[in-house]
């Protein structure tokens, strides 16, 4: 299998055209497992197929290096819209990308004859409970208090077409996030577990987070999650609409634009392409 190794803010995938999906493996799940192993595989966050789409130009299936399948993924599909365009796949500066979470439109942003990099829309915001999903009563969870392990965070959940649990603190080189990330991922209030945010507010236009992504662990950066940071910044009063997000790998800038709609800015990096041979147990 021919592959792609890219990465959006150290946020790393492989990434394989994989066209009707005929070339695949039955079981994509172990297959993301072996690849994205950092010792025994090519080593990367996630596993990024891209399939023939019948509703847009493409689709894409992102599976997390735990072998679980996301609904979505910011950073990978900046890098997917980079490599369709400058592989000549689909030369278009708006292409159509088909998800679990719904239809995404990244938007190729050219600077001197380069791809500077890509803006994304995507989409509205979930806030009720039950579309993050998250156990509870009707509404929305806003600075809600949560209970993990004898200690209580304030929780904001967003839903950018997967699940995140945002929590502002003053301090996110403070935050045990190898400790607590786990507990709070797979806390029993997330049916289907969740992303996690710690966000720092710099000032109304910026952040500082860290994040513990769910079936990836701790990550260089998340772009959903940058996404549901800013939403809950809003949210709860921190920050205005247009808000500049700095994570471990970098930066990314968010606009919840008055439309209801978020838009994520941010780079995309090719960095070596490659040959994976799927040895048969005999
Ligand atoms: N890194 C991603 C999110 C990848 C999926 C996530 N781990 C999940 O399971 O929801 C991003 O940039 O958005």
């Amino acid at each position: 299998m021919f592959f792609t190794k890219v990465h959006g803010l150290g946020n790393d995938f492989i990434l394989i055209n994989a066209g009707t999906g005929e070339g695949l493996p039955d079981d994509c799940s172990t297959l993301a497992r072996e690849m994205c192993d950092r010792r025994f595989g090519i080593g990367a966050d996630g596993l990024v197929l891209l399939l023939d789409s019948e509703v847009a130009d493409v689709r894409m299936k992102i599976i997390n290096s735990d072998g679980s399948e996301a609904e979505m993924c910011g950073n990978a599909i900046r890098c997917v819209a980079k490599y369709l365009y400058e592989h000549g796949i689909v030369r278009k500066d708006e292409i159509k990308v088909e998800t679990l979470a719904g239809i995404m439109v990244p938007q190729i942003i050219h600077n001197n004859g380069e791809v500077s990099a890509v803006r994304v829309d995507m989409g509205v915001p979930r806030l009720a409970r039950a579309d993050i999903p998250m156990l509870g009563p009707v509404g929305q969870v806003i600075n809600e208090p949560l209970e993990v392990a004898g200690q209580t965070f304030n929780v904001t959940a967003v839903s950018m077409g997967n699940p995140h649990c945002v929590i502002f603190v003053p301090d996110v080189a403070a935050v045990p996030l190898s400790e607590i990330g786990p507990l709070l991922e797979t806390h029993p209030s997330f049916p289907r577990k969740t992303n996690v945010e710690f966000v720092q507010t710099v000032s109304p236009g910026e952040v500082r987070m860290v994040v513990w992504e769910r079936g990836a662990g701790p990550t260089l950066a998340c772009g959903t999650g940058a996404c549901a940071v800013a939403v809950a910044g809003v949210l709860n009063g921190y920050t205005e609409k247009k808000v500049t997000v700095h994570l471990p790998g970098g930066s990314l800038f968010i606009e919840w634009a008055d439309n209801g709609r978020v838009f994520m800015t941010g780079p995309a990096e090719e960095v070596f392409n490659g040959e994976y041979t799927v040895y048969k147990q005999p």
